[in-house]
């Protein structure tokens, strides 16, 4: 975000800050003067000696709880309706069963009423007007309240959305200064086969509903439910049966043909449901229609980039591209090359590969920013670029970095940005910034993979780490402890080591090899417990990972999705289980319980006792309206200006703009 955007979004916080302060402030003062004795609302002294009558006088100085005294004052207004009837013509008309209703009536709005005069209608203009006539007056005049101040939380939020998305587009910088828009979709040579271009709206609408799968764009091509109707070359239908990817899962049926076809994208589906063939399968296409109209030479490359938040992840996905490319050599067709470009490692070897011309890169922001600036590599011949994670990756950690790279494009290329959490906001910010692109949308984005079976337990601080051991019997190993903080990590490890358990750590402070170490010891099955901090929660594919537990429960909800979705890949089940206390935030606590719930999970009791805003926002059928969770971070469980993560993140940036410098890492 630039200086000026955040200072706008600081300033609209701060204004709802200041607001909700005030109004904290009034609701101590109402508190403080009903503590007192004090009706905030001018009962003349015959009235209230009168409700006292009606209600039982207390002795002065004694404790009355608010909710007793409501009840008594409600208390003395019925007493006075059915034994006094003074309360003007209309009430001695009245049956008593009217009276029973207005009273109801009474007690629904009574706490809301500025005006107990006016609320009896002895006195004043309304006089002659009915009770119901006046109860009606006063709901709506409540209701109309409460819109306003619903609205003005809308307006608030607006006005910080707005200051949020004044961030400048993901465009090159060259663009952006000769206002280049690109109208058109590139265009690949990639063609659906004849027949499924013949396919009706009405099957290609069946079939997308069959598979759950929803999308939002123009021209957007069929969903093909064959590896082989997408064309690809024998040796890499071969390589995905291989390893067993027989049939393509939805978000490969429809994110396939559309990146294939050139379109730009916006892929979001559950954790572990197939995503990186999504983006990786295209990528290979394209590089080798490009190596076979003209051969790559040295310094040329790469065709295609992708990025990816953490350093592990990178070196999945380059070792999957390795593997396309090794059958696709083996099987007859060119050789094509690819580079991993992540921090910690010397490039020397690369730099080998390079020189024959690159045509794929794997790449952490930072190393690749790094290598564009020293020109080792140029984005000149580059047509495509993914970004796994990508909500992560337009996110403030990387997004001066990932502005920096889109600088060095020369031309048009396709973007696809992939991820199981994709809030509102960060997907209305991508969709500006590519062309004509088709969202699909397998999961409601942030949702949790069904697969899992998501356990909460409350577990005391101090009484985590021994619980630990308990909580390792669950499920047979492999077991993968999340925690936020790499002091925890480091303890945990200390504490299972000398327990006798297998177990690796990994977090952003250990050095390259300890990481890799670590990683490969456990990817191996040398190793049972993987204990991370979230560096290793996102895109990660350890095979058959049984059981995940939250040590903590993250400062945001989409880490939770991610940290969870390590387990219950590729259509087998997991377990997940997080640990939750005093200190967990609220916030995140009224999240988890959305999740819960929509997952069809045990909801723990205690998530019932926190009071939840968005109870209002319930639909018939008792499910949650999920349309209003908040924009920035997709959470269910809070709106945008009590958002965790945009607080944390305004927090990291001031911190970041004092340093004159950003640091991503876990
Ligand atoms: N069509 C398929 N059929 C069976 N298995 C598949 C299929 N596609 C991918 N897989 C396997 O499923 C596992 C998870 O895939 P992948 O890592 O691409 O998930 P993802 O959606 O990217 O998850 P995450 O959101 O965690 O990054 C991998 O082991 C992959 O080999």
């Amino acid at each position: 975000m630039s200086g000026q955007g955040i200072d706008d979004v600081n300033s609209a916080l701060e204004k709802y800050r200041r607001r909700r302060r005030e109004l904290e402030q009034e609701e101590e003062e109402e508190n403080r003067r009903s503590k007192l004795g004090l009706f905030d609302v001018d009962i003349d002294t015959e009235k209230s000696a009168s409700i006292k009558r009606g209600s039982g006088s207390h002795e002065s100085g004694s404790y009355v709880s608010a909710k007793q005294r409501r009840m008594e004052k409600i208390e003395g207004i019925r007493q006075r309706l059915h034994y006094d009837g003074s309360y003007g013509p209309q009430s001695e008309e009245k049956g008593s069963n009217e009276h029973a209703s207005d009273t109801e009536a009474l007690s629904d709005n009574e706490e809301n009423s500025s005006d107990p005069t006016q609320l009896l209608g002895q006195q004043g203009p309304n006089a002659n007007v009915s009770l119901v006539e006046q109860m009606a007056e006063m709901r709506k005049k409540h209701l109309l309240n409460e819109k306003t101040e619903e609205e003005k939380q809308k307006e608030q939020e607006k006005t910080l959305l707005a200051a949020i998305a004044r961030r400048k587009q993901l465009a090159s910088a060259a663009e952006i200064a000769k206002g280049v828009v690109y109208k058109e979709p590139m265009r690949t040579n990639w063609r659906l086969l004849p027949r499924h271009r013949s396919l009706s709206p009405e099957e290609v609408t069946a079939r997308r509903k069959l598979w759950h799968i929803i999308v939002d764009g123009e021209d957007i091509p069929s969903p093909l439910v064959t590896f082989n109707s997408m064309r690809f070359p024998q040796p890499v239908l071969g390589y995905l049966k291989s390893k067993n990817i027989v049939q393509p899962s939805p978000i490969q049926m429809q994110g396939l043909p559309v990146v294939l076809s050139g379109r730009d994208m916006i892929g979001i589906a559950s954790t572990g449901t197939g995503k990186t063939m999504a983006f990786s399968l295209p990528l290979v296409m394209l590089a080798l229609e490009e190596e076979c109209r003209m051969p790559l030479v040295q310094g040329e490359g790469p065709i295609g980039l992708i990025v990816c938040p953490s350093r592990e992840l990178a070196r999945q996905t380059y070792e999957g591209l390795l593997a396309i490319a090794s059958a696709l050599l083996e099987g007859g067709y060119p050789e094509l090359r690819a580079i991993l470009a992540i921090g910690g490692v010397s490039m020397q070897e690369q730099y080998h590969t390079l020189n024959k011309g690159v045509h794929m890169v794997v790449a952490t922001p930072g190393r690749l920013q790094d290598m564009l600036a020293r020109g080792r590599i140029n984005l000149d011949l580059c047509k495509y670029m993914c970004m796994d994670e990508a909500d992560r990756m337009i996110d403030v950690g990387f997004e001066e970095e990932m502005r920096t790279i889109m600088s060095y494009f020369k031309h048009q290329r396709q973007t696809v940005l992939f991820s199981a959490t994709m809030p509102k906001k960060i997907q209305d910010f991508a969709q500006s910034s590519l062309v004509k692109p088709v969202v699909v949308n397998v999961s409601r984005a942030g949702a949790a993979n069904m697969d899992i079976i998501q356990e909460v337990e409350y577990v005391k601080p101090e009484m985590r780490i021994v619980y630990l051991l308990e909580c390792l019997q669950k499920t047979p190993p492999p077991v993968v402890i999340f925690a936020e903080n790499k002091n925890d990590v480091d303890d945990m490890l200390e504490y299972l080591l000398l327990k006798g358990v297998e177990a690796v750590a990994i977090h952003g402070s250990k050095d390259q090899e300890e990481r890799e170490y670590a990683m490969r010891s456990y990817r191996e099955g040398k190793k049972d417990v993987l204990i991370a901090t979230d560096i290793a929660s996102k895109g990660l594919d350890f095979p058959e990972i049984k059981h995940v537990i939250n040590f903590d429960l993250p400062k945001e909800i989409e880490n939770y999705t991610h940290r969870i979705g390590r387990t219950g890949r590729a259509g087998k089940t997991g377990v997940a289980t997080t640990f939750i206390n005093m200190n967990s935030s609220e916030q995140v606590l009224l999240d988890l319980k959305h999740i819960l719930i929509e997952a069809k999970q045990r909801v723990p009791p205690v998530l019932y006792t926190i009071a939840d805003p968005t109870d209002k926002y319930r639909l018939p059928d008792g499910s949650l309206d999920t349309s209003v969770g908040c924009a920035y971070c997709g959470g269910l469980g809070h709106r945008l200006l009590d958002c965790p993560k945009l607080a944390q993140e305004q927090r990291a940036q001031q911190a970041a703009q004092r340093r004159e410098g950003g640091a991503n890492d876990y």
